[in-house]
């Protein structure tokens, strides 16, 4: 049985992740993103699961941060939940002044609270169910949380199904130190970490990398290196696993060109999306090209 920490506590939608993403484990419920990278690290969990990107907020930059320092830590698994929120308050009737959450939630339900809690101030929390705690204890009088927060904390449900966007949606990764990779199913997804010379084109030289190769980029943030003003760390999410030729290559020519380079896992979306893939950018493609430069060289071909 392992050992998996969790953006906690009890009642966040990590938590929920975590238990789609896996069986008989022991969860461990943690207070804030690092604190669970940190127990990974720290070899007190095996795995952690973390939020990383949300449709309407965009990354979730104490996940990036967190992936791009310290020991490498690999994404094996990912899980995108939909993203619809319960409003909570205490049992007593008492007006609701305050409305605490983590701030990617109350960014996803800013219309909502204009509308039905005109009066009430907008509160960050750690983490959705950290919000519900602190109503629990007369700290706010309201949390926007994960509807099964509900079943956990003894409060009064004063709206569900709450959402400024419909279909929302969060992916969550499951990250473990480096390992056995799992395999590739055509559906996958492989996450880096590059840092660049700061000069004219560099970001553009590193696309063009994916680009030449046919290789469809999922997503791309930029994350100061927090050493010289205007330095970027670029987050690249493509489709395709490390253990194809054309990703194999692609990652070689991004080595290249990049002064440092993190690989953060290659695992199957959960979407199960199948990679695109153009004409003459298969892998046969790549292999077969290989090959006949071999034969070249062997002089077996002119
Ligand atoms: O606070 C939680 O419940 C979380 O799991 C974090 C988180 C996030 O980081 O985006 C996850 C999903 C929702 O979008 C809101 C908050």
């Amino acid at each position: 049985m392992s050992r998996i920490a969790y953006f906690g506590p009890q009642g966040t939608f990590t938590e929920q992740a975590a238990r789609t993403l896996t069986a008989d484990d022991e969860l461990l419920p943690v207070e804030t993103i690092p604190a669970a990278l940190a127990a990974v690290r720290k070899g007190e969990a095996d795995a952690a699961c973390v939020p990383v990107e949300n449709s309407v907020e965009g990354p979730v930059t104490a996940t990036l941060d967190g992936l791009a320092e310290q020991e490498l830590l690999v994404a094996v698994a990912e899980a995108l939940l939909p993203v619809h929120f319960s409003v909570l308050a205490r049992t007593d009737d008492a007006p609701i002044r305050t409305v605490a959450s983590h701030p990617h939630a109350l960014a996803q339900v800013r219309q909502w609270l204009e509308v039905n809690l005109p009066d009430a101030r907008p509160v960050a929390a750690a983490s959705t169910a950290a919000a519900a705690v602190a109503v629990q204890e007369g700290e706010f009088d309201a949390a926007v949380t994960a509807p099964v927060a509900a079943e956990h904390y003894p409060l009064r449900v004063l709206a569900t199904e709450v959402a400024d966007v419909r279909d929302a949606r969060t992916r969550f990764l499951l990250l473990r130190p480096p390992g056995t990779l799992p395999e590739p199913t055509g559906a996958d997804r492989t996450a880096i970490v590059a840092a660049a010379a700061n000069r004219t084109g560099t970001l553009a030289e590193l696309l063009t990398e994916l680009a030449t190769r046919g290789i469809n980029l999922t997503r791309l943030d930029a994350r100061p290196t927090k050493g010289n003003f205007g330095e970027y760390l670029f987050f690249m999410d493509f489709e395709g696993h490390i253990s194809e030729p054309r990703i194999g290559d692609a990652l070689a020519a991004l080595r290249r060109r990049c002064s440092g380079l993190r690989f953060l896992g290659s695992h199957p979306r959960a979407d199960r999306v199948a990679a695109t893939i153009q004409t003459g950018a298969s892998n046969d493609d790549f292999t077969g090209a290989v090959d006949w430069v071999a034969a070249v060289r062997r002089g077996e071909l002119a």
